[in-house]
């Protein structure tokens, strides 16, 4: 499709875009005295109106039935988690048995690798792309200490070719090629968090998996924002927060995929507590453990149900829509942003780069060789809002639930005067 940098055309995209009224179904920042333009759902997601009514269900069920709410409120509280295993296994391509929300996500990244990363003196490096999300380095660099090796021994980093900003998988998978036999675990964020690269998943896990490591993926920045097929690409685990592209609020429960076949393996290491023991028994207090057949298993405590319960609001609004129409309108409004700056590029000496590669999602980062704060807290004070990551970069994140297009026209607009009015 020719797109044109007009209103008109702006608004006539989304009239012809059936998720459009979804923007109603959320709360917006409001600056100025405006609805915000709201760019930046791939580090907090916008909250969605019926949130409040899951969490005051909660909240009334706690000051009506106390500790009865355990297993006499509406949506009993000691199984509450289990009704998102369903809706968010579709999101990630899992079968529903291979699906938990537990914790949050550096935790459960923690949890995971106590099961699928076990050294030995062969067996012991870990492959991750260069400039992991720093959360990411620390985990890593912390296992391998409490294994006992060093970064330097063991953490492989794939780097980006000289001049390049992205990723090659080619360079990926020879990577895991030479580590060969000493790789034990290959670790990486499905969505790089700073350029919005998508990596070939499913390509990269075959790799692994045919030299014989095991590989998981952050999907931090995947969650809600691409469409996946884990059990079919056959991932061994992943973990992904749901703050982000999956609108469950701030610092909000994590959801985990652990592959079936690892299911029910009593020779896999586990870090255990009574919320992963058989719900049978679970309240006959016995010393033994007797894990649940499904990646329940992996969950130690009682749910957290306050921070559950947003998620399973947000699991029901996706649901409703599906991943495929979310990601056709993806496709077409990350595409109108992205021409919408070779727009402002062209009519205003600028100088700035999209460095996202063309294997992305909702996310487009922008490079700035000139103005960068400056322009950025303009675009902030403006009524834009995106972020900021160092030296000089902006993410900008149309989520196609409550984005426009007409958003995306007017953010051009704004970052437009912004540079006239920066350079004059
Ligand atoms: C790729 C990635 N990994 C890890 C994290 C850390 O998540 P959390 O603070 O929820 O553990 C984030 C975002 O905060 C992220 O984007
Ligand atoms: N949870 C946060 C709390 C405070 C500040 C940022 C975050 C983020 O989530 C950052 C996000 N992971 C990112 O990709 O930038």
């Amino acid at each position: 499709m020719k797109f044109q940098n007009t209103l008109q055309f702006a608004q006539q995209l989304d009239k012809e875009d059936t998720l459009h009224s979804y923007q109603n179904d959320f709360h917006f920042p409001v600056v100025n005295g405006k609805k915000s333009i709201y760019l930046c759902g791939n580090s907090l997601g916008l909250q969605p109106k019926q949130t409040k009514g899951y969490v005051d269900d909660v909240m009334q069920d706690w000051a009506s039935l106390a500790v009865e709410g355990h297993f006499y409120a509406e949506k009993p509280w000691w199984d509450y988690h289990e009704r998102l295993a369903e809706p968010l296994a579709k999101i990630v391509g899992a079968k529903t048995n291979e699906v938990s929300v537990m914790n949050t996500l550096t935790v459960n990244l923690h949890l995971l690798m106590v099961s699928f990363y076990n050294p030995t003196k062969k067996r012991f490096k870990i492959i991750c792309e260069e400039k992991a999300f720093p959360s990411d380095q620390y985990m890593l660099q912390s296992q391998l200490r409490f294994h006992g090796f060093t970064e330097e021994d063991a953490l492989v980093e794939v780097k980006k070719r000289e001049g390049e900003n992205f990723w090659r998988t080619e360079d990926v998978v020879a990577k895991i090629n030479e580590v060969g036999e000493e790789l034990a675990l290959v670790l990486i964020g499905g969505v790089n968090y700073y350029n919005g690269q998508v990596f070939n998943m499913e390509e990269i896990t075959r790799a692994g998996k045919s030299v014989g490591a095991n590989v998981g993926w952050d999907l931090a920045h995947a969650a809600g924002n691409i469409e996946m097929q884990l059990h079919d690409w056959d991932v061994d685990f992943a973990a992904w927060c749901s703050y982000k592209y999956m609108n469950s609020g701030p610092g909000n429960a994590s959801g985990v995929f652990i592959n079936e076949k690892h299911l029910n393996n009593p020779d896999i290491p586990r870090f255990e507590g009574w919320w992963g023991t058989k719900k049978e028994t679970r309240f006959l207090m016995k010393p033994e453990f007797e894990p649940m057949e499904n990646a329940d298993a992996w969950q130690l405590s009682n749910p957290p149900v306050l921070s559950v319960a947003p998620y399973l609001a947000s699991l029901q609004l996706f649901n409703a829509v599906g991943m495929e129409k979310i990601v056709a309108k993806r496709n077409r409004i990350v595409s109108y942003l992205e021409f919408v700056l070779q727009e402002v590029d062209k009519e205003v000496t600028s100088s700035f780069e999209i460095i996202t590669p063309e294997d992305r999602g909702t996310q487009l980062s922008v490079l700035l060789h000139g103005q960068g704060r400056p322009l950025f807290d303009y675009l902030m004070k403006n009524g834009v809002i995106l972020d900021w990551r160092e030296p000089n970069v902006i993410r900008v994140a149309p989520a196609p639930l409550y984005c426009s297009y007409e958003d995306v026209f007017s953010f051009g607009q704004i970052l437009k005067e912004g540079i006239i009015h920066l350079t004059s």
